[in-house]
């Protein structure tokens, strides 16, 4: 596919916006990439990791530049920018799209812009982290990775491909459905399974004031299926309201299964116990796997270095002296202070564990966990 020149405007810079900003820059170098984002800081750091190449004042300053507008906001807040954006101040011919993870009230949200003529095409790129904001944006993340476009009859099918063109460097494989298929499939595989894991979290934490080892013991199971807990709460209250009839039919649908899993233990129906695992593991077992993308590795540590140089050879010499071995590494830079920050990524929680000790061993440089 061609690169595209023109200018595209994003509003929300956090992974999610900051990713598709990264992914349409190295698909269209010469695209002009001008971001808006309400919390200054991120806007600041966009900036400073070139992630936009302009900042705007206000969304209003954006939307009438734009051949392409992304709304990379928490869903009720793309139901707000909609209802608030000047149509006639718009460019002829813009598609305008989302990245929310609901599709049926923002497409609703939209009618606005449909009626008046602009393409607004709902998108949902099927991949992500519990991690927020701009300096864990990647131009990969989305690699492999379904992505989910949702766009209505009023569109002509040449501003689908449009959009597509556009985001051709997500390297994601675009898959076309209806709102309503969107949010009852999202649903089950992505809202209700946040829900559980928050769930798990709670109940971890009752227990803990019962018994302080609950937390220190809860080991690979746990943590494998909880890391989802750690996801922006504002993002999935969003999503919660949003999706509120898909999640009260799903609601009712796993309490009757909780019981009826309840009474196998209860009774001690090792047949029916056995048969559930099996069920479970050969389902589980046969998805179809996507390896790069879809499940990105993000065992993150910052760390706060002196800015002189020698340093990222300082500290990558410690971990190679301890056999860590690092999948990514990134400065990430302060313009005002005196220190930088090293982003260093691992494979797993463990390498990322044992690279927190190996620096406290050598070196008195803080460290935190992104
Ligand atoms: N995180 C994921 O895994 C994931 C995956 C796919 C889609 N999504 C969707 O992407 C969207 C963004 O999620 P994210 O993970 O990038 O969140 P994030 O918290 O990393 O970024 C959201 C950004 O939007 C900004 N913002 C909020 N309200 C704004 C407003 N009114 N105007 C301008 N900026 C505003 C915030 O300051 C923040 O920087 C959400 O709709 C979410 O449902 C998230
Ligand atoms: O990997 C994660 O942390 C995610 O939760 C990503 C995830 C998902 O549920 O798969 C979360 C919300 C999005 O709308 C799409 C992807």
């Amino acid at each position: 596919m061609g690169r595209l020149e023109g200018k595209v405007f994003i509003v929300g810079l956090g992974l999610i916006g900051g990713s598709i900003a990264l992914a349409i820059k190295k698909a269209h170098p010469e695209a002009m990439i001008i971001g808006y984002d309400v919390n200054e800081r991120q806007l600041g750091l966009a900036r400073s990791l070139k992630v936009i190449d302009e900042a705007a004042r206000s969304p209003e300053d954006g939307y009438g530049q734009a051949d392409l507008i992304v709304l990379a906001v928490p869903v009720m807040q793309t139901e707000a920018l909609l209802s608030s954006m000047p149509l006639e101040r718009l460019k002829r011919g813009v598609i305008v799209t989302d990245v929310g993870s609901t599709k049926q009230r923002i497409v609703q949200g939209a009618r606005r812009l449909l009626d008046h003529g602009v393409a607004f095409i709902g998108g949902h790129p099927m991949a992500g982290s519990h991690k927020s904001g701009v300096a864990a944006a990647r131009a990969h993340l989305f690699e492999n990775a379904f992505y989910i476009l949702t766009p209505t009859d009023d569109v002509p099918p040449q501003q689908v491909e449009a959009l597509k063109q556009w985001l051709a460097g997500t390297k994601a494989q675009f898959v076309i459905l209806t709102p309503e298929e969107h949010d009852r499939i999202t649903g089950v595989i992505s809202h209700f399974p946040h829900l559980i894991a928050a769930s798990l979290v709670h109940q971890a934490r009752e227990y803990e004031c019962e018994n302080a080892l609950v937390s220190r013991l809860a080991a690979g199971g746990f943590r494998d299926i909880t890391r989802i807990a750690s996801s922006n709460p504002e993002m999935w209250r969003d999503i919660f309201i949003h999706n509120k009839h898909e999640l009260l039919a799903l609601f009712d649908r796993w309490i009757a299964e909780m019981e009826r899993l309840r009474s196998f233990v209860e009774e001690e129906n090792s047949i029916a116990i056995y048969h559930y695992f099996l069920e479970a593991k050969q389902f589980r077992d046969g998805l179809p796997s996507r390896t790069k993308g879809a499940i990105p590795s993000f065992y993150d540590l910052y760390v706060d270095v002196p800015d002189y140089p020698g340093v990222i050879s300082e500290v990558t010499g410690y971990l190679a002296e301890e056999n860590i071995s690092i999948t990514n590494i990134r400065i990430i830079e302060t313009r005002e202070e005196i220190y930088g920050v090293l982003r260093l990524s691992f494979q797993s929680e463990d390498d990322r564990a044992r690279a927190k000790a190996c620096l406290a061993k050598h070196t008195n440089y803080a460290t935190y966990e992104g």
